[in-house]
C-alpha cells in the first residue's frame, strides 16, 4: 500500500490535459498544491497545462491561483506562490494527431531544463469522448516511450465502449504504463478496510455470510448536476456512480486476503471478485430522476437519464453466497454520506428479542467506524437495548493529520510508480459485463422529489432491512 514518502526523485514533467476544466479546478490542482507544500512533489518538477485555446503562461498561473483560492486552501501567501508558480505553464492550441498545437515544444524545452532523465506524466482529465483522440495523438507524436498515463473515469461507458479504448490504449502502451484512476480507491477510509479486516481477528472473523446478512454500500448526496448538466446527462448515476466507484468499493470489501499488500497482489485479489459478480438483473435495479432535472440547461426536454441508481449486486464465491450487497447513490438527496454498513445476523439464542448488529465505516475523509451492540439495561428486568459504539478517526490527532485528500494520495501514487490502488483493464473488463444487462435494458426512471430519499422502490431492495443510512 502507497506510503508517502516520495521514494523517486527523478525530475517529473506532468502534462495535463483539460487543465482549464472542471476537475483540473476543483480537484487535480489542488492536488499538486497539496503534495507541493507537503514536500511530496521529486525536487524539480514541471506543470504543463493544455486545452484547445490559448492561454499565456500568466494567465494559467492566475487561473491555478484561482482554483487553490476557490478550491484549495484557499488563499495562497505570495512568499509560497512564486516558487511553486514558476513550474506552471501552458501549451494551447489543443493536441490532436494532425496538429499536435504548442505541447512537443514545451515538453522538449521541459527537458532541456530538466535533463533528458525526466519522468513524463500525462494526465487525461477530459471528457471520455476526447480520451481515444488523445491516445492516438500521444503514439502519433511518439511521446509515450516510458511515460505514465493517468485516465480519468469513467474508463469506457459500457462494455464494448471500454473494449475498444483498452484495446486502443493498449496498442500504444504497456499496462505497467497505465493509471486508471478511480479516485474512491485512494479515499482513506476505503484503504483502512485491509487494515481493520486484515489486522483485527475481531472484524476479520465475521467477514462472510456466516456471520454478515447484507451489505450496503451507500453514497445519497444532496449535490445537484447544474454546472455538468450535459456530462451528467449522457452519463447518468448508475455508470458515474455505481458501475464505477462502487464497484470497486464493493470489490475492495469482498476480496478474498490478498497474499501480500504488493501491487500484484492488490489487484488481482480485486479483480478475482469482480470476476465473481454475478451479472446485474435490471430487474433489481431502481433508477430514479429528480423532479426539475429535465428543465436544466443542458438537458434534453424528455430525458430519461437517471439522477439515481440502487442495485442489488450478488457475489457468487463461497464467502458472499447469498448475501446481497445493496450498492445507492443518487443527486439531490436528503442528506449526503458516504456509507459502509455491513448487516449482522440477528444472533440465534436463548433472547427472543434478537436483533441485528451493524457495522459502520464512513468513506469520507478520514472515515469514522460505528458498531451497534446489543447490551443488558441496567435495572432489575432483563432488557436489551441496542447501543451505538463510535469511533471518530479525527480525534485519534496524529496519523490522521497526515491523511491526504484521494486526489493528492493517487497523484503520489503515480509520481512514485505505485499502481496498486488502480485498477486494470483484467478488472474494468468484469465490470463493464456485470453492469451491461442494466445498460442494454435500463429500468424507467421513477419521478422523486429532490431533498427526498430517491423513489421508495429502492427501499424493497433491502428486504425489509432499510438502508441505514436513513437511520
Ligand atoms: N468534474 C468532476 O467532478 C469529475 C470529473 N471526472 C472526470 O474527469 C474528466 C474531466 O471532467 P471535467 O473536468 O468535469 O470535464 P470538462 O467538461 O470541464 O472538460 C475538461 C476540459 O476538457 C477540454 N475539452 C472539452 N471537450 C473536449 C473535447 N471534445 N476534446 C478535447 N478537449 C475537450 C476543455 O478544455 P479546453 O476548452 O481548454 O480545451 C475542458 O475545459 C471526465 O472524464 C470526467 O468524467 C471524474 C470525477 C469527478
Ligand atoms: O466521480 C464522481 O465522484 C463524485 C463524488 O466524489 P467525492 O470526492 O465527493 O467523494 C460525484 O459527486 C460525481 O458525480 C462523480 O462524477
Amino acid at each position: 500500500m502507497s506510503n508517502h514518502e516520495t521514494s523517486e526523485t527523478k525530475p517529473e514533467v506532468i502534462t495535463l490535459f483539460g487543465a482549464t476544466g472542471d476537475l483540473a479546478k476543483r480537484m487535480v490542482l489542488p492536488a499538486f498544491w497539496e503534495l507541493h507544500t507537503r514536500g511530496l512533489l521529486p525536487s524539480d518538477w514541471r506543470l504543463i497545462g493544455n486545452g484547445r485555446g490559448q492561454v499565456s503562461d500568466a494567465d494559467f498561473r492566475e487561473q491555478v491561483k484561482e482554483s487553490l483560492a476557490e478550491f484549495g486552501p484557499g488563499e495562497v501567501p505570495t512568499n509560497q506562490w512564486g516558487e511553486f508558480a514558476s513550474r506552471l505553464s501552458f501549451a494551447g492550441g489543443g493536441f490532436s494527431v494532425d496538429d499536435p498545437g504548442e505541447l512537443p515544444a514545451a515538453l522538449a524545452e521541459a527537458s532541456a531544463e530538466l535533463g533528458e532523465e525526466v519522468q513524463r506524466i500525462f494526465y487525461i482529465a477530459l471528457p471520455p469522448v476526447a480520451f481515444e483522440p488523445t491516445v492516438k495523438a500521444l503514439g502519433a507524436h511518439d511521446l509515450m516511450q516510458s511515460a505514465r498515463v493517468i485516465f480519468e473515469k469513467p474508463y469506457g461507458t459500457s462494455l464494448q465502449s471500454f473494449c475498444a479504448l483498452d484495446e486502443l490504449v493498449h496498442s500504444v502502451l504497456e499496462e505497467e504504463q497505465i493509471y486508471r484512476i478511480d479516485h474512491f480507491l485512494g479515499k482513506e477510509a476505503v484503504q483502512n478496510l485491509h487494515v481493520l479486516r486484515f489486522v483485527n481477528r475481531m472484524i476479520g472473523s465475521i467477514w462472510s455470510c456466516a456471520a454478515i446478512e447484507q451489505v450496503q454500500i451507500d453514497v445519497p448526496e444532496t449535490l445537484g448536476v447544474a454546472d455538468r448538466a450535459a456530462f451528467y446527462d449522457a452519463t447518468g448515476a448508475f455508470r458515474d456512480m455505481i458501475a464505477t466507484h462502487l464497484f470497486q468499493v464493493a470489490a475492495e470489501v469482498a476480496m478474498e486476503p490478498p497474499l501480500s499488500l504488493g501491487t500484484e497482489d492488490l489487484q488481482r485479489a480485486r479483480d478475482q471478485v469482480l470476476a465473481r459478480f454475478r451479472p446485474l438483473d435490471p430487474g433489481e435495479v431502481v433508477f430514479g430522476q429528480f423532479d426539475g432535472y429535465r428543465e436544466l440547461p443542458e438537458v434534453a426536454d424528455d430525458s430519461t437519464t437517471d439522477t439515481f441508481a440502487a442495485v442489488r449486486l450478488w457475489i457468487d464465491s463461497d464467502r458472499w453466497r447469498g448475501v446481497p450487497f445493496l450498492l445507492r447513490s443518487g443527486k439531490r438527496l436528503h442528506r449526503s454520506r458516504q456509507l459502509l454498513s455491513l448487516v449482522l445476523r440477528a444472533a440465534q439464542g436463548p433472547f427472543p428479542e434478537a436483533r441485528r448488529s451493524v457495522l459502520q465505516l464512513s468513506m469520507s475523509g478520514a472515515g469514522e467506524l460505528s458498531a451497534s451492540l446489543t447490551m443488558k439495561k441496567p435495572g432489575p428486568e432483563l432488557e436489551l437495548v441496542t447501543v451505538p459504539i463510535e469511533l471518530d478517526v479525527t480525534a485519534l490527532g496524529g496519523p490522521s493529520d497526515e491523511s491526504l485528500p484521494p486526489y493528492a494520495s493517487l497523484l503520489h501514487d503515480v509520481i512514485v510508480g505505485d499502481r496498486s490502488l488502480f485498477t486494470t483493464g483484467a478488472g474494468l473488463e468484469h465490470a463493464w459485463s456485470v453492469a451491461q444487462p442494466v445498460l442494454d435494458d435500463p429500468p424507467e426512471p421513477l419521478p422523486y422529489a429532490p431533498q427526498s430519499w430517491g423513489p421508495k422502490a429502492a427501499d424493497e431492495l433491502t428486504d425489509g432491512v432499510g438502508w441505514f443510512t436513513q437511520a
